[in-house]
C-alpha cells in the first residue's frame, strides 16, 4: 500500500454556482488513496460524501481542483473512460435482464469465455447470498437483493477503483455483519482499491483501512479507525466518532503547587500531578487558559472518591450499562461492562485519568493533547 492509486487535489463542488441556491458541497478536498486500500467516506447526511464519490465516478462535474487515478488525470473524462466500477445507492439495474445477466454484463468488456463468466457470477452470487434469485428479474426481487446485485455487478468488474455508495444500507443487521467480512476479504484478496460511502461507523470501522470523516463539505480527519478514536484531530471528530459520544466540558487550566488543575463548570476541579503531562504540553495548556476537555464514556471510572456526580439514568443494554450523571454543570456518561445498578439521585464519585483526557482548543476546536502528550 504505497503508491497513490487515487489523488484528489483541492477539489471543490458547487451546486447552482452564483445563484441564491449555491451550495458549496465539497471544499478544498485533498485526499490520496493507496493502491489496495479500502477507504470509507463517513459523515452525517449532507456532508458531501456522495458528491465526492460522484465526482470521482464522473457523474458530477468537479467545480475546481483535479483528480488523478492510476497516474491519469480523470476529472474531465466521461465516466466510461475512467476505469471505475461503482455500486449505486439506487441500484440502477437493467430491468429487462435477469440478475445473472445483470452481473455478467459487467464482465462484457473483458471478453471472457462463457464458462469463466458463469463461474465468476456464481462465485459473487454465493458471496452475496443471491444465488437463488439469479434467474429472476430486478423488479421481482426485494430492495435488499437488488442492492446486493448492484454490489456484485461492481465488485466483479476489474477496474482501477471500486466505488460503493452505502453498499449495505438496505440489508438487515445480521446479513450486513456477515457480508462485511466477506466483502473485505474479497477486496483484499484481489488487491482492489475501494472507496465506500457510509454513515454507519461500525461499517466504516469493519471495512476500511482508513476513514475520511467529513462535515459540511470539509474533510475533518483522514486516518485509521484506531487513530480516529484515540487521537481525534479536532473536537468534531472526537465527538462524532465513538458510541456513546465523548463527554466534553469547557475548562480553565492553571498550575497550582506542582499540580495541573482543570476548573470545570459547577465548581468541579480535576487536578493531576504536573509530571503526568509533558513539559511542552503544560506550557501549551497554560498559554490557553480556556480549553475543552473530552473523555470517552468507556474511560470514565466510577469510584468512591473523585469529583461528585449525581445519577440521572442507569440503563442496562444487554451487554453494557450506560450510566448518566449530572456533573460539572452538565452531564457525563460512563459505560460499564457489568450490570451496574445505581439509583436515580444517588451520588457517585467520578475519576478521569490524565491518560484518558483529550484536550481541545475551545476556539478553533483543534486537538491540543491526547493523554499526557501534545497532539
Ligand atoms: N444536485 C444537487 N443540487 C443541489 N444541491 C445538491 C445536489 N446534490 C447534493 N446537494 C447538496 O450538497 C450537499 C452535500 O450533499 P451530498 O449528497 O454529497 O451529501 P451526503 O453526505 O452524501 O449526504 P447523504 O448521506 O444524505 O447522501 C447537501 O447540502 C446537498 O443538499
Amino acid at each position: 500500500m504505497s503508491k497513490a492509486m487515487l489523488n484528489l487535489q483541492a477539489v471543490d463542488k458547487f451546486y447552482n454556482p452564483g445563484s441564491v441556491h449555491e451550495v458549496h458541497a465539497v471544499q478544498g478536498l485533498d485526499m490520496a488513496v493507496a493502491e489496495g486500500e479500502i477507504v470509507a467516506l463517513l459523515g452525517s447526511s449532507g456532508c458531501g460524501k456522495t458528491s465526492t464519490l460522484r465526482m470521482i465516478a464522473g457523474f458530477e462535474e468537479v467545480s475546481k481542483g483535479s483528480i488523478q487515478l492510476a497516474g491519469r488525470d480523470i476529472h474531465r473524462l466521461a465516466p466510461a473512460k475512467r476505469n471505475v466500477a461503482m455500486a449505486f445507492e439506487g441500484y440502477s439495474l437493467y430491468p429487462p435482464l435477469t440478475v445473472q445477466e445483470n452481473i455478467a454484463f459487467a464482465l462484457k468488456s473483458q471478453s471472457l469465455a462463457k464458462d469463466a463468466v458463469a463461474r465468476q457470477v456464481a462465485e459473487i452470487a454465493q458471496l452475496l447470498e443471491i444465488e437463488e434469485v439469479l434467474e429472476r428479474y430486478p423488479s421481482s426481487i426485494s430492495g435488499g437483493q437488488q442492492q446486493r446485485v448492484s454490489l456484485g455487478r461492481a465488485l466483479i468488474r476489474s477496474a482501477d477503483l471500486h466505488l460503493l455508495d452505502e453498499p449495505m444500507g438496505q440489508l438487515e443487521p445480521q446479513l450486513r455483519a456477515l457480508l462485511r467480512g466477506r466483502i473485505k476479504h474479497f477486496i483484499k484478496e484481489r488487491g482492489l482499491t475501494a472507496i465506500l460511502v457510509t454513515h454507519d461507523q461500525t461499517e466504516a470501522n469493519a471495512l476500511a483501512d482508513r476513514i475520511a470523516v467529513m462535515e459540511e463539505g470539509v474533510l475533518q480527519q483522514f486516518d485509521t479507525p484506531a487513530n480516529l478514536k484515540n487521537r481525534p484531530a479536532n473536537l468534531f471528530t472526537g465527538a462524532f466518532i465513538g458510541e456513546p459520544p465523548m463527554n466534553v466540558f469547557d475548562a480553565e487550566v492553571r498550575s497550582e503547587a506542582g499540580r495541573l488543575v482543570f476548573g470545570l463548570g459547577g465548581g468541579v476541579t480535576l487536578d493531576y500531578a504536573e509530571n503526568e503531562f509533558s513539559l511542552a504540553l503544560r506550557a501549551a495548556l497554560l498559554k490557553k487558559p480556556q480549553v475543552t476537555i473530552g473523555v470517552r464514556p468507556h474511560a470514565v471510572r466510577i469510584t468512591d472518591e473523585g469529583a461528585k456526580a449525581e445519577i440521572t439514568a442507569n440503563q442496562w443494554l444487554g451487554d453494557q450499562t450506560h450510566i448518566a450523571a449530572r456533573f460539572a454543570g452538565g452531564a457525563i456518561v460512563s459505560v460499564e461492562h457489568d450490570r451496574t445498578r445505581y439509583a436515580k439521585g444517588e451520588t457517585i464519585g467520578v475519576a478521569l485519568a490524565s491518560e484518558d483526557l483529550h484536550v481541545f482548543d475551545t476556539r478553533s476546536g483543534m486537538a491540543i493533547s491526547h493523554g499526557g502528550a501534545l497532539a
